[in-house]
Formats: C-alpha cells, structure tokens, sequence
C-alpha cells in the first residue's frame, strides 16, 4: 500500500446491484491515487479480482456476515439480510483498531446505515453510497420524515452521513441532487455517475458481476447479424423472477411482435419463478436468443443492434441504458423502480410503460406485443430523447459534472488524511 495517499474502506452491500456500482466506483478512486480497502464476503471475493490484478493499492478485507449462497439462510428477506450485516461491527472495529494505517474514511452502501455509528466510534467519517437515484432518495427521505408515526427527534436518513455519493449524474437529476443538498444542510454531495466498466476492458463489460451464461462472443456474433436498434433486450436485473403467468405473456408477445430479442432469464436457487414455454426457442428460431442466468448486459447494450430495453427499472439497469441511449420500456416491480419509473416517464420523456407491479399483474398481451413491434420499428420521441442523455451521460463522465463531482469527493477524502 502506498504510504502517502488517503486510505479509505470501502464497504459494498452483498448484493449485485450494489456491488457492482461501488467496485466501479472503486476504481475511479483507485486510479485517482487513493489506497482502498474493500471489505466483501468470500462469496463476492471473485468480483474483486479485475481490480486486485489492475491495482496495487487496493487490498481485500474478507469478512463473513451475510448468508452466504446455497445455505439455508440465503434466501433471508432484503430486512434480515441488512440486519445480518451488523454482525461484523465488532470485527471490523477491531480490524481497523489493530491496522498500522488504518482508513481515514469509510464509504459505505446506503443500506449499511449501521456503519454511521461505527465510524463514529472510529472518529472517522461515513460516506453513504447511493446505488439508486436522487429522485427516489428525496422520495424516500420525505416519507421518512413525514409519516405520522415518527417521533419529532428521528434524524433524517440523509441528514446523517458526512457526506453522499450518487450513482447519478447532474442532467440527469439536477433538481433532486440540490434537493438532497439542502436536506443534508451542506454541499457533499457528489453526483459520479453513470459509474460503468472501463470501455477498454474486453473482459470487465462480458463478466462484470458474475461470469456470463454464455460465451460472449456468441450473443456478440448472434447481434452482428443483426439490424441496428432492432433487437429488444429483455432483462429484470440480478433478484427478479417473472411468475408463471407474467413468463407466458411476455414469451407470446416476444412471438407475436416478431422482434429480434435476447431475453435474459434469471432462475434462482428457490426457484419460484415460471419457465419459457415448451417449443418457444424452436418457434422464434433465430429471432430470438435466450440467456438462462447472468447475460453480459453492458457489452449486449452497447451493441449498435440494440435499440430497445425492457427493463424492471433497477437503477443500474436505467443508467446502463441511459448510457446506451436505447430506448427503455419500464415494468417496475418492487424497491425503488416505480419511483424511477416515474421519473424516466413522466418527468424525463425518455422511456415508455410496459407493464407495472410485482407478480400479480400480468401484461395485456395485444398491448404488449403493439409497443415491441411500435417500438422496434419505429422513431418515438422518447428514442431522440434518451439519445440527447446518452450524450449527457458521456459528457459527464469525460470531464463534465461527474467527473468534477468526482474530482472534489477525492480532494475532500484526501484532506481528511493531512489532518491526522
Ligand atoms: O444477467 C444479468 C443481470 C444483471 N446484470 C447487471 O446487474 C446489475 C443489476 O442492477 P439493477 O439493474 O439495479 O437491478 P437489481 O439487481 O434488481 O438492483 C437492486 O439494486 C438497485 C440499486 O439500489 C435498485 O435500483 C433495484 O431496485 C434493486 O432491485 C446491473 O448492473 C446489470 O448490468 C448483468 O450484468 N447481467
């Protein structure tokens, strides 16, 4: 490690929607001179790996609390999950007392709100880490403080860490970044995002967050052969499953719209979810290319052929989109993708509704099969539009907002190491 750059911990929430922004953000801060350690469990160590390889300054702190994978608390509730991970307070209180130089930060997963109290038992201050966006972070701060039933003395979320850190970029959500601003009363906060792999990595975009179900070479020759912007990708992040119902009605409106498309098809160890019905993939032919579990989702949308993204509204999922100027239809089904749904619709203009809600609601299927084939084809308004953000986005992260957000947020975690 070097002896003279500010050392920081970094602390992801073990989940893939997490992980993977804050490992990329990891980076940024790694090639900007600081020395990072990143506390993962031995399950996520492998995501670790590109930057250990790439990276002399930056060690992993391997620590065991969440349910690892294939144990029979793994399929604890999002609440558990959270609660399990305070088990390594002690842990890492000791780990850091016993470091030699221990970190003069700590940023960490806006869920991981238990590690506030712990760097203040540190003396050191805590970065929340936002995987999600402004908007849902003001609308979520806001039923905080206005239900009912919370005590006048209740702090405010954001009010809490010395400072936040967005996976957002400023045109994106201006209004919501001063509005968080002024909630937490002062100026740091940093909007860095859209945070996505290295261009110039040919393995990080095919195997960022989990090795890919199938070679990516193969989907990348399957979308050569195609159209540009005529394949629709289909993908509901890393934890949804479609039920049953929800499956058939998207497998026959894939058919009847007569689209290109790769479906990526996540099927969990509880398997709870619905199967593609018998005889699909011969009935599509070379239409259609199914991904059963991790899809190389960076490289298939950065592809020329793909024009258009059926997503649950993961902010990952929105900003890798948003990047890849493609056109999105939503269909939010839990956590924070209606507000993003909303957001992305109704205040943006960039994106179309697909369908809405968790498993009960199913897609009409006329309606659906209509907005594939409309959206495939033809030259919507909200495709021009997510096209002018795609060149926002970029710009931002070649030396615009996000780039100078990211500036200031190192300059800021830097002094904090001159001052010991
Ligand atoms: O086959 C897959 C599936 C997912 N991904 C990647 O995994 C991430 C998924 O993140 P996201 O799109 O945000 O979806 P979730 O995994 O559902 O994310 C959780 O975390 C997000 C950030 O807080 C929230 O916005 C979501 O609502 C919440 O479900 C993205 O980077 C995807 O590129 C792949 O690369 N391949």
């Amino acid at each position: 490690m070097s002896n003279t750059s500010a050392h920081i911990l970094v602390y992801p929430f073990p989940a893939p929607g997490h992980i993977i922004p804050l490992l990329d953000l990891t980076r940024l801060l790694l090639t900007r001179g600081l020395t990072v350690t990143v506390l993962v469990s031995p399950s996520h160590l492998a995501l670790l790996q590109p930057l250990l390889s790439s990276h002399a300054s930056v060690q992993p702190l391997v620590l065991s609390s969440a349910p690892e994978p294939n144990s029979s608390s793994a399929q604890l509730s999002l609440p558990a999950k959270i609660r399990a991970t305070a088990a390594l307070y002690d842990p890492i209180l000791q780990w850091f007392r016993s470091h030699a130089r221990p970190p003069v930060a700590i940023v960490s997963d806006f869920f991981l709100g238990w590690t506030h109290r712990l760097a203040t038992d540190l003396g050191v201050p805590r970065v929340a880490f936002w995987p999600s966006g402004a908007f849902a972070a003001s609308v979520y701060n806001s039923l905080w403080r206005d239900l009912p039933t919370i005590p006048r003395t209740t702090i405010r979320p954001t009010r809490i860490p010395w400072g936040a850190v967005f996976n957002s970029f400023t045109e994106l959500e201006r209004v919501y970044i001063d509005h968080v601003k002024k909630e937490m009363g002062h100026k740091k906060v940093w909007a860095v995002g859209p945070l996505l792999p290295p261009n110039d990595d040919p393995t990080g975009p095919a195997n960022r967050g989990g090795s890919s179900a199938v070679p990516a070479h193969e989907v990348m020759t399957w979308l050569d052969g195609k159209r540009d912007e005529s394949v629709v990708y289909v993908c509901f992040g890393s934890r949804v499953e479609l039920t049953s119902e929800q499956t058939e009605a998207l497998a026959a409106a894939l058919e009847r719209s007569e689209v290109n498309f790769i479906w990526c098809v996540q099927e969990h160890a509880a398997g709870r979810g619905g199967s593609i019905p018998e005889g699909f993939g011969k009935r599509v032919g070379e239409r259609g290319f199914i991904v059963r579990g991790w899809a190389p989702q960076v490289a298939i949308l950065s592809h020329r052929a793909v024009g258009v993204f059926v997503t649950h509204c993961g902010w990952n999922s929105v900003l890798e989109g948003v990047a890849a100027g493609v056109l999105l239809l939503t269909w939010p089904m839990g956590a924070d993708q209606f507000i993003d749904a909303n957001l992305l619709v109704d205040q943006l203009g960039l994106a179309v509704r697909a369908c809405e809600g968790g498993v009960k609601n199913i897609p009409n299927l006329g309606e659906l099969t209509r907005l594939l084939t409309e959206s495939a084809s033809g030259t919507r308004p909200e495709r021009t539009r997510v096209k002018e953000m795609r060149e926002a986005a970029w710009n931002a992260v070649k030396g615009g907002s996000s780039t100078r957000d990211l500036d200031e947020l190192v300059e800021k975690l830097s002094e904090l190491s001159k001052n010991i």
